[in-house]
């Protein structure tokens, strides 16, 4: 049994959901289905998941809300009648968005999630629906019904563990399931939603849960390249890949897959299939455990992320002071704020924090007491930092890749503020200024590729 899940730039109009019918139909081990919101149908458009936030702040700011509720509508409506569903099926669509601002929810942050997650849902129940009207048999479950019980952070969860043991439970027979992916419902029956891009986690959670054989995940591209193909003209493709270079990858940049997906595949030790819905016959790319890979070269992917602040202390003598580091974890837990990387020399030590989870109040405080804690010789706030991230299981038997990474970087004058070789010895981490990330790409790219 193969889960399949579909990117919203899959699931983004009439044709595209005609394309995805056809995957489906020609194999018939795909059985469950997971669904995205629908996605942009050409550049510049607006995604659902972006119209839904819109449509919850303007709830929030007691705003009139009936044109983007409107314009929510039509994305679904306009497919629903390419497919002939019957009105019911859209008059519900058309309810459950008028219902969302009339529920009471527990504060703003739930209602955000509530509104966020119907995006999936109706979408999912569209697709159903569709399923049907073209007499193929299709059933949409409710993340409730499935038993996907979630962590209350409402916006950002994590699964929590007894979702393994409900959906152990689920038979599935001869009508495919269609799962909308991105939310769960907590402990306390309040919808919650992952990160952004969480679809992706939804599949693999379905995928280790149901114990399938494949997870296939389809998106827009027809595999996953050595480097954004945004930023470097017709990378090469990676045919396989193991679990952890994903994860470092898409950790740091590679966003056509989410990095927290990976984990419930690894943990079922369900192989992972990215492939492209508009060229569905494309191998795409396979990402296995590290004993099913053939290791051909050092280097397996280059990316760079501009999510990252750093703040940068220097103390004489610092490696000698017990505690130092202490202090200032303390700090970062009183203000609830986790923290990436901390590499170290024996007077510096530089902290990387995800910057989303920052404000310029908490920066601010944050540093002042860092200041009367520890006392520092030297102190700064960068904010203008990227992460690059070259990752490659052939790095642990070569000698010499970072003077190969650290060289083209040089030659075209890009200052390097840190280097941090991660424990698994499969990724070296550098940071640079935000402004000279993706000529750092490029440029590592030529060295390892061209
Ligand atoms: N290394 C990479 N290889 C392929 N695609 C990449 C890479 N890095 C970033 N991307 C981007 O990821 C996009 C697919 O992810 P996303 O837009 O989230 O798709 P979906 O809507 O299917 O979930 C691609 O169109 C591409 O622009
Ligand atoms: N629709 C949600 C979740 C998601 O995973 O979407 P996509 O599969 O289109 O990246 C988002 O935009 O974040």
């Amino acid at each position: 049994m193969k889960v399949v899940k579909f990117g919203g730039s899959s699931l983004a109009d009439a044709d595209h959901f005609r394309k995805v019918i056809d995957i489906i139909s020609s194999d018939s081990s795909r059985q469950v289905v997971v669904t995205s919101a629908p996605g942009k149908r050409f550049d510049g458009d607006i995604k659902v998941t972006d119209l839904l936030i819109k449509f919850a702040e303007t709830v929030i700011a007691n705003q009139p809300y009936a044109e983007i509720q409107q314009q929510i509508f039509a994305r679904y409506s306009d497919i629903g009648k390419e497919f002939s569903v019957s009105s019911e099926v859209l008059d519900n669509i058309n309810q459950k968005l008028a219902a969302l601002p009339t529920k009471q929810y527990p504060n703003d942050e739930y209602l955000m999630a509530a509104f966020k997650a119907h995006g999936e849902r109706l979408n999912a129940e569209l697709f159903a629906a569709c399923l049907t009207a073209l007499g193929q048999p299709a059933k949409f479950v409710d993340p409730s019904e499935a038993g996907i019980i979630l962590t209350d952070n409402p916006n950002n969860a994590s699964v929590d563990e007894e979702t393994y043991t409900n959906l152990a439970k689920i038979k599935i027979g001869n009508e495919r399931l269609i799962f909308p992916g991105f939310f769960g419902f907590t402990k306390n029956g309040e919808i919650a939603t992952f990160a952004r891009g969480g679809s992706d986690i939804t599949g693999s959670i379905l995928a280790r849960g149901l114990k399938a054989d494949l997870y296939e995940n389809f998106t827009d591209v027809d595999a996953i390249y050595a480097a954004n193909p945004k930023i470097v003209k017709d990378p090469l493709p990676i045919n396989k890949m193991t679990f952890r270079e994903m994860r470092e990858l898409s950790y740091a940049g590679f966003s056509v897959f989410n990095d927290e997906a990976i984990i419930p595949a690894i943990q079922g030790q369900v192989p992972i299939n990215v492939k492209n819905t508009n060229n569905p016959e494309a191998d795409g790319t396979l990402i296995v455990p590290e004993d099913e890979l053939e290791i051909k070269s050092p280097v397996t992917g280059i990316t760079a992320s501009n999510r990252f602040a750093a703040l940068y202390l220097h103390r004489y003598l610092l490696n000698k002071e017990v505690g130092f580091t202490r202090k200032i974890l303390d700090i970062l837990y009183k203000y609830g704020v986790s923290y990436e990387h901390m590499p170290s020399g024996i007077d510096d030590l530089t902290i990387i924090f995800d910057k989303s989870q920052l404000d310029g109040q908490t920066i601010k405080k944050m540093c002042a007491d860092i200041q009367e804690a520890v006392s520092p010789d030297d102190m700064e706030w960068i904010d203008d930092y990227a992460i690059i991230m070259v990752v490659g299981e052939g790095m642990r038997a070569r000698i010499g890749t970072i003077e190969n990474i650290i060289k083209p970087l040089a030659d075209n004058q890009i200052a390097v503020h840190m280097i941090n070789q991660g424990a698994s010895r499969i990724s070296i981490m550098i940071g640079v200024q935000e402004a000279d990330a993706d000529t750092s790409i490029k440029e590592i790219y030529n060295h390892f590729f061209n």
